[in-house]
């Protein structure tokens, strides 16, 4: 075969790809040398201990992933290429030879266009199979040729089979989720998103990004990732990571404000009543109603001296740190040093020397004082609050109806704070009264994904923990399935304490194929939300819906299609009711098909069984969903809930049912 230009130009990009690899085995080469001579040239022990730590980063950040390709494209600018990849990769002088993503030279390979060619002549993306430099495509911008989403390349990238965890898109990231994932760091943002948009991918980049650009800041504040439970948690965790990201904290809600071990569950009716945000007032008020005014002077026995503050200076001291409006434990230790202050004054003016610190810390712990506080501003932690309030829901007034105090009063109230039962709605309630006894530390950024589903009682323990930072959000209001779900972002966004933030839409989905979005597209109208449809990038992928006569045939009929689906490359879910799970892992361990449950990512087995309850988030390659009807029937946002399983789909659906499908999904 004749040799093309394109050969010669493909060898010249392996060339450079293989500079890059060396320049890469080179900086990690120096970063190893100065590690190992780190602990003989710093000076102290914590400086030797915080070089040690900076370098073995470093070190670690350099790692070349053999399997994933260094840059992933090109821009040609004034005649000079740069090359665009995970991370920065100088030669031996200082010169680039791979660009960050991040950089802001780099941002041009998202955004440039013909409209708007940022100066880029040429912007070429790399097809690559396992790290290996396979083939190019070129869009010159500059002759007007633009590919958008009909590039090879990114369509191949959609369409690849998945298995394992979720992978990052740097290579792909389209214009209007770089907007997103380059928002300024000040600014919140609430992305409502059609299932598959991108939107958590946006949420993890834009969380890289922000750590890329305000590294020192952001080191110090944090970044936080709040995902809805352990499975989505799991299928994210590697995303951060591949991005050189390795000091993201990521967490549930419910361990976000797991401070008590949850020993109960409570009903529908009261946890709905407890994610309430009156019970935010109630809890205020049953707080702060503990203080009370003084009853008698303060007395203190000092050696030969007798000190005494008198009932109006104590009453002025509580109604000043009251007004000034700080968190009730912070006041109380503000009035006990106003208490000790005023000993402080009157043996100054006896003694006409200034007491030293032991004096000072005698004073501020005797028992008149200490006693004057637990009588006018007694000790409370968070959960003696919320076991007093289940106690004796009372306090609550006017806030909460009788039937609504009587819902949550605990039938059986426990004998100690530490001997109480609490439930997973407790645990937001006692975080609540955490945040009332003492400032919460607020958090660099906050990144909540299937953020349709908090509560405005959860809202306000994230609000608590972005209080100085920002927050991008991410949701669905159509895959809404908890109670509370709102139907307008704006509720959300007030009790997080952004109410200004932007709503920005995303409708290109990425994940689910044509068929498949026109299907569950038929239940939008049935969820009462206007949220903009789904549009699909994919017109590959199969959908079949199989009546099964006979309901005793269902099950067996499942495992069938699973074995089926096995001939096929990528990962097989079957996503069921509930109660329906343990049965149909039964099946498959008789058929000996082997399986595992979603967040056990660790597990090779290509086959998961999961509950229609825990499937937010996720995605495989075939999808077979059994029995809708059951989803449905099980729960009161059960139509939300078949939207979101439906939408898992990569390339296969095959929705099994013996009962009548939901009327909403047989509408034309
Ligand atoms: N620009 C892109 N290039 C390639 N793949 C992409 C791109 N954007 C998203 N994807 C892929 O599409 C799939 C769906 O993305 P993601 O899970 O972030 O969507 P989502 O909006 O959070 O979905 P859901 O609401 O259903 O949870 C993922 O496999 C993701 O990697």
């Amino acid at each position: 075969m004749p040799i093309t230009d394109l050969d010669t130009e493909l060898a010249a990009e392996r060339t450079h790809l293989e500079s890059s690899r060396a320049a890469l085995r080179r900086m990690r080469n120096r970063a190893q040398e100065l590690f190992s001579t780190g602990d003989r040239v710093a000076g102290d022990a914590y400086t030797a201990e915080q070089l040690g730590r900076h370098m073995a980063r470093r070190v670690k950040e350099l790692a070349d992933d053999p399997d994933t390709p260094l840059f992933f494209g090109r821009l040609d600018i004034d005649e000079s290429p740069y090359h665009v990849g995970r991370r920065h990769v100088t030669d031996d002088a200082g010169e680039p030879m791979v660009l960050d993503w991040r950089a802001p030279l780099s941002r041009s390979f998202y955004r440039a266009s013909v409209r708007d060619p940022q100066g880029v002549a040429t912007r070429r993306r790399f097809g690559f199979v396992k790290g290996e430099l396979t083939s190019f495509e070129d869009e010159h911008l500059d002759r007007g040729e633009e590919l958008g989403t009909s590039s090879r390349i990114l369509t191949s990238e959609i369409e690849r089979p998945r298995v394992g965890p979720m992978r990052d898109i740097v290579a792909t990231i389209q214009p209007e989720q770089d907007e997103l994932v380059r928002a300024d760091l000040s600014e919140s943002i609430c992305v409502q998103g059609a299932p598959g948009t991108g939107k958590t991918a946006v949420g993890l980049h834009r969380a890289a990004y922000l750590l890329y650009l305000h590294r020192e800041r952001l080191r110090k504040s944090k970044v936080l990732i709040v995902g809805p439970n352990t499975a989505f948690l799991s299928y994210i965790s590697a995303v951060l990571p591949t991005l050189g990201e390795v000091e993201v904290q990521q967490s549930t809600l419910d361990d976000l404000v797991g401070r008590a071990v949850v020993k109960a569950v409570d009903p529908a009716e009261v946890t709905a009543i407890k994610h309430d945000v009156r019970m935010a007032e109630v809890l205020h008020r049953t707080l702060w109603s503990r203080i009370t005014g003084p009853t008698e002077p303060i007395m203190v026995s000092d050696g030969s001296y007798r000190w005494r503050i008198d009932l109006q200076p104590l009453h002025r001291i509580l109604d000043e740190a009251r007004r000034e409006g700080l968190p009730y434990a912070t006041g109380r230790e503000r009035v006990r040093a106003r208490v000790v202050n005023l000993l402080q004054l009157q043996s100054e003016y006896r003694t006409g020397n200034s007491p030293n610190d032991s004096w000072l810390r005698r004073m501020s712990r005797i028992a008149p004082v200490a006693g004057f506080l637990e009588s006018c501003w007694p000790a409370v932690t968070p959960e003696s609050l919320v076991v007093d309030l289940l106690t004796d829901p009372s306090a609550a007034g006017d806030l909460l109806t009788e039937a609504e105090q009587e819902a949550i009063r605990w039938v059986k109230p426990p004998k100690s704070v530490k001997s109480a039962k609490f439930s997973t709605a407790d645990l937001v309630l006692i975080d609540e009264a955490a945040g009332l006894l003492e400032r919460e530390t607020s958090f660099g950024h906050v990144v909540v994904d299937e953020a349709q589903d908090l509560s405005p009682m959860q809202a306000r323990a994230i609000a608590r923990r972005s209080e100085h930072g920002s927050i991008t959000l991410l949701g669905d209001l159509a895959q809404g399935t908890a109670p509370w779900a709102t139907t307008d972002w704006r509720d959300i966004l007030v009790h997080l304490g952004k109410p200004d933030a932007a709503v920005v839409p995303l409708t290109v989905g990425f994940r689910v194929p044509e068929a498949v979005v026109a299907l569950a597209n038929r239940l939008l109208p049935a969820l009462g939300v206007n949220v903009p449809e789904a549009v699909s990038l994919r017109r590959d992928g199969e959908l079949t819906v199989l009546d099964v006569a006979d309901p005793a045939d269902l099950d067996q009929r499942t495992v069938a299609e699973v074995t089926a689906a096995l001939v096929h490359e990528g990962s097989v879910a079957v996503i069921a009711a509930d109660t329906a799970v343990e049965r149909l892992r039964g099946h498959l361990d008789a058929a000996e098909i082997g399986h595992a449950t979603p967040d056990d990512v660790d597990n090779p087995a290509r086959v998961r069984v999961v509950p229609a309850t825990m499937v937010k988030g996720l995605e495989y390659d075939h999808v077979i969903v059994h029995e809708p009807a059951d989803i449905v029937a099980a729960e009161p946002k059960g139509l939300n809930r078949l939207y979101v399983v439906l939408t898992r789909a990569v390339t296969r659906l095959s929705v099994l049912h013996s009962k009548a499908l939901p009327e909403a999904l047989t509408l034309p």
